[in-house]
């Protein structure tokens, strides 16, 4: 593969970013290095925009002027910023990914920049260097995403939507290459969970990669005799691979929920279908958490998903009657079908404020009816 590390200039943000240009594709692909110590460009030209924000926020406080994030307006959550250009939204994986299908079907004209991490797709909206992050959170056949749910948490973006996915898995291989040469099989572990009973029928190995796109890639370039890749149809076009097998997924509704993340929250409507996630945590005790479902039940509010996730900065905690045994802590994240303009979600969160020894409200957004 001929590739190219280099820095390009995003017009839209005046940022520079570190890119891996692959002979594949023009869209650079975002890395964002985890070693601030080796301070590229991009880390200096961060710290140096950081320095004009602190120096802005000098001269309002000169001028009396206080500055609050500005919340989206609805026209906003479509296809382009207040500039006219095309919105930058990122996912993660390479070109072909379904995460990339996803961030077309949320924004229909935006530019999907392709991140290499989960991580770097939250801190690319964070650096102002893309307008939105599309991310899978849970699949019908799978279960949840838990990485995206830990960096829901370690970030501030706010959730502003929902898109939700058909995904139809392909077993995809080089041209001439026929399903008994193969002896393995490469994909993202969604995917190869998703085809779990099929794999194993076949009777091939698996082996985990970053995404299904990149899976389909390196086949492709590597020119595999005896290995193929779970992916998309596009992502066997793109990279020129042969479809061996369709519809692979051991269900024939298998259903990839993505959240849309932006820097400001929007403003909650009552006219559509919304929907409100949340993450809390409770002191120990029996039947804390019945009572904090509670104050949805009590409300007729619906919960649509409830996830728990080891609280990482303190997941163990001494039971109170000190024998020594310890509990685990938990964070809960909790969707409900409510809009947050609605009294009955305030007074819900309300209540639960009353116990919960943290909560944090991380989006509320318009429901994705288009799978109904
Ligand atoms: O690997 C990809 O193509 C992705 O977009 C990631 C991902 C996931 O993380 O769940 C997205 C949808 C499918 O469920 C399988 C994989």
């Amino acid at each position: 593969m001929a590739t190219a590390t280099s820095i390009v200039r995003s017009p839209a943000a005046l940022l520079f970013a570190k890119v891996t240009v692959s002979d594949h594709k023009p869209t650079p692909t975002i890395q964002i290095s985890r070693f601030p110590s080796k301070r590229s460009c991009f880390t200096a030209l961060l710290s140096s925009l950081h320095h004009d924000n602190n120096n802005d926020d000098n001269n309002n406080n000169n001028n009396n002027v206080i500055s609050h994030p500005k919340p989206l307006s609805s026209s906003q959550l479509f296809n382009s910023v207040s500039n006219g250009s095309r919105l930058r939204v990122a996912y993660q994986g390479v070109r072909g990914a379904y995460s990339e299908a996803a961030a077309e079907k949320a924004y229909p004209n935006c530019e999907a920049v392709p991140c290499d991490q989960f991580d770097s797709a939250f801190q690319a909206v964070e650096k102002w260097l893309v307008d939105r992050a599309v991310l899978p959170i849970e699949n019908s056949l799978g279960g949840s995403i838990h990485r995206n749910y830990d960096l829901l948490l370690r970030h501030s973006l706010h959730i502003v939507g929902e898109v939700k996915l058909a995904v139809q898995h392909c077993l995809v291989a080089n041209h001439g290459v026929q399903l008994e040469d193969l002896s393995r099989v490469l994909s993202h572990p969604q995917a190869l969970a998703q085809c779990e009973n099929t794999l194993t029928k076949i009777g091939l190995s698996r082996e985990a990669v970053d995404d299904t796109a990149l899976a389909a890639k390196h086949v492709a370039l590597h020119k595999l005799k005896d290995t193929g890749a779970v992916a998309s149809s596009s992502a066997a076009k793109i990279y020129g691979l042969n479809i061996l097998a369709q519809n692979i997924q051991d269900d024939c509704d298998n259903v990839t929920r993505f959240l849309i993340l932006a820097r400001e929250p929007i403003i909650p409507g009552i006219q559509n279908p919304f929907k409100t996630s949340i993450v809390f945590s409770l002191e120990e005790g029996p039947g804390v958490l019945f009572k904090a479902l509670a104050v949805f039940a009590l409300r007729q509010i619906n919960l649509t998903k409830i996830e728990s996730r080891p609280l990482r900065n303190q997941p163990l905690r001494a039971a109170d009657d000190n024998n020594g045994s310890k509990y685990f802590d938990y964070l809960f994240y909790v969707d409900f079908e409510a809009s947050m303009a609605e009294e009955r979600a305030q007074n819900a969160l309300r209540h639960l404020k009353e116990f919960a020894t943290f909560l944090r409200v991380l989006g509320s957004y318009p429901v994705d009816t288009t799978m109904m």
